[in-house]
Order: structure tokens, then C-alpha cells, then sequence
């Protein structure tokens, strides 16, 4: 059985037994399942290739299912790499695209004030920096108070100390809207302090799936991570780091 089927707003996410072929070649997903409970931070890692990306598309309706069954909430949002926001219109315009109505303006301003943009409310995206495109491309996504937030490596194309302070930042947006999360990434530290739950990639299969039973908030300097990182790096094939 094939299907995509949207579930109510506070429903879990659930995928069985997906497989997932392009042009009829071999599976990139094969058989996979995985299970993500409302409010839930699940982080997915795997080496390049392995099928990441392919699985949040498939998950988000941007790719088709070849076989299996995903259930997923009705409202989601992607947030990809690259912020995505159309050059011709302003920040506040870009956030609300689409919802166009007499409360848009507010609506934008109040989730520009929460990823901290405000003062860049009437920008043009071209003179936006590149973390503060990534803040407007989750302002985005969180407008439409989504029931499951997908993250397709969101802060892979900032600098270290950028992305630190989005990390902190997803961490706080987490906490205060309650949707669940899907974060491809592969940072295992950003894994271990933002998720609830560290899940590997690999031969189409979840391998390995790891509970991250730390209180938050987290630091990369907590000491408890780094058993926690030891096994990770290992599901990965990286020893001795
Ligand atoms: N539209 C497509 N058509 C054909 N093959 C595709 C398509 N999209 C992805 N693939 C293939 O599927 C496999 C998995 O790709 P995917 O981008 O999902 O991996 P990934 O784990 O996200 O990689 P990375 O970490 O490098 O972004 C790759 O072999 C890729 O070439």
C-alpha cells in the first residue's frame, strides 16, 4: 500500500515501511520505519548519500512515495539550507506569503520579534546576513504554527558562531511552541543538544536509534554528552575522535 495521509493537527508521525525509489533503480529508503511522538525533537544523521534529504522530502509530500505509509500532521513547515525567501519581497512580506489578510502585518511582526528580526522587518532579503535569512525562513515556517517542523540541515552554510546562536535559538522555539521536529543534520553535537532522540541513516534503514535523555538547556561542554557522542560518532563509522 502507497500513501501519504495527513493526520489531525496533534497527531504523531508515523512511517512504515517506506521504500523509496527514483526512476525505478534501487531503494535510497527501503523498508524503513520510524515513529515520532507529538512535541518530539528526533534528530536524523548519516553519511552523505545515505538518504536524508530524500526522507524529510518524502515525509514533508515534496516526494513521492513509492511504497509504505506515511502519517504525518496536516500542518507542517521545511526550513531548508538556504533560506528560500523570494528577492522581491520584503521580509515581513515573505513571511506571511500567502495568508494575505488584515492581521498578516502583526502576525508577521510578532514571530520576527520571537527569532529576534525585528529591526529587519522591512528589509529586502538581498541585504539580509546569512544568519539572520536563516532566522526569517524559520519565522516562516513557525507562522503557520505548524504541528511537525522539518529542518533540512538549517545551519549548515553559517559560521560556527553563527550557528551556535541558532541552535540556541531552535532550542528556545522548540520549547515555546511545542511542535515536534525533524532535524537533518550532520552535526552530531547539534544532534545531541537539541534532540530528543538521535536516529542514523543508513542502507535505507534506521540503524540506530538513541534516546538523549539529558536535562536542557545543554551545552557542548556538558561532560554527559560525551558518552553519548562516543556512540554516535561510532553508528557513523568515526572511532577514535
Ligand atoms: N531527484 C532525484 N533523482 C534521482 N536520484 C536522487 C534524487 N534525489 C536524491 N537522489 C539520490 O538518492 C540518494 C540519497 O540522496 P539524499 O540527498 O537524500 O542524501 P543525503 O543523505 O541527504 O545526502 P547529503 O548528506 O549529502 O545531503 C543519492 O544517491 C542521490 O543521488
Amino acid at each position: 500500500m502507497t500513501a501519504l495521509k495527513a493526520a489531525p493537527q496533534d497527531a504523531a508521525v508515523s512511517i512504515q515501511q517506506l521504500t523509496k525509489r527514483f526512476d525505478g533503480g534501487s531503494p535510497v529508503l527501503d523498508r524503513l520505519n520510524l515513529a515520532i511522538a507529538p512535541g518530539e525533537f528526533v534528530a536524523l544523521l548519516g553519511h552523505s548519500g545515505s538518504g536524508k534529504s530524500t526522507l524529510l522530502r518524502t515525509l514533508a509530500g515534496l516526494d513521492p512515495v513509492t511504497e509504505g505509509i506515511v502519517t504525518r500532521p496536516q500542518r507542517v513547515s521545511v526550513v531548508f539550507q538556504e533560506s528560500r525567501l523570494l528577492p522581491w519581497k520584503k521580509v515581513w512580506k515573505n513571511i506571511v506569503l500567502g495568508q494575505e489578510d488584515a492581521g498578516t502585518r502583526q502576525r508577521a511582526e510578532v514571530v520576527l520579534e520571537e527569532v529576534g528580526l525585528s529591526h529587519r522587518t522591512n528589509a529586502w532579503p538581498a541585504t539580509l546576513s546569512g544568519g539572520e535569512a536563516q532566522r526569517a525562513a524559520l519565522a516562516r515556517a513557525l507562522v503557520r504554527e505548524p504541528a511537525f517542523l522539518m529542518l533540512d540541515e538549517p545551519f549548515a552554510a553559517l559560521d560556527a558562531l553563527t550557528r551556535l546562536k541558532m541552535q540556541q535559538l531552535v532550542a528556545d522555539l522548540w520549547k515555546k511552541h511545542g511542535c515536534a521536529v525533524f532535524l537533518v543534520t550532520h552535526d552530531v553535537d547539534e544532534a545531541l543538544l537539541l534532540a530528543d532522540r538521535a536516529v542514523v541513516l543508513e542502507q535505507g534503514q534506521i540503524r540506530v536509534d538513541l534516546p538523549i535523555p539529558l536535562s536542557r538547556p545543554r551545552k557542548h561542554s556538558d561532560g554527559d554528552l560525551e558518552a553519548l557522542r562516543t556512540t554516535l560518532l561510532n553508528a557513523l563509522g568515526v572511532h577514535g575522535a
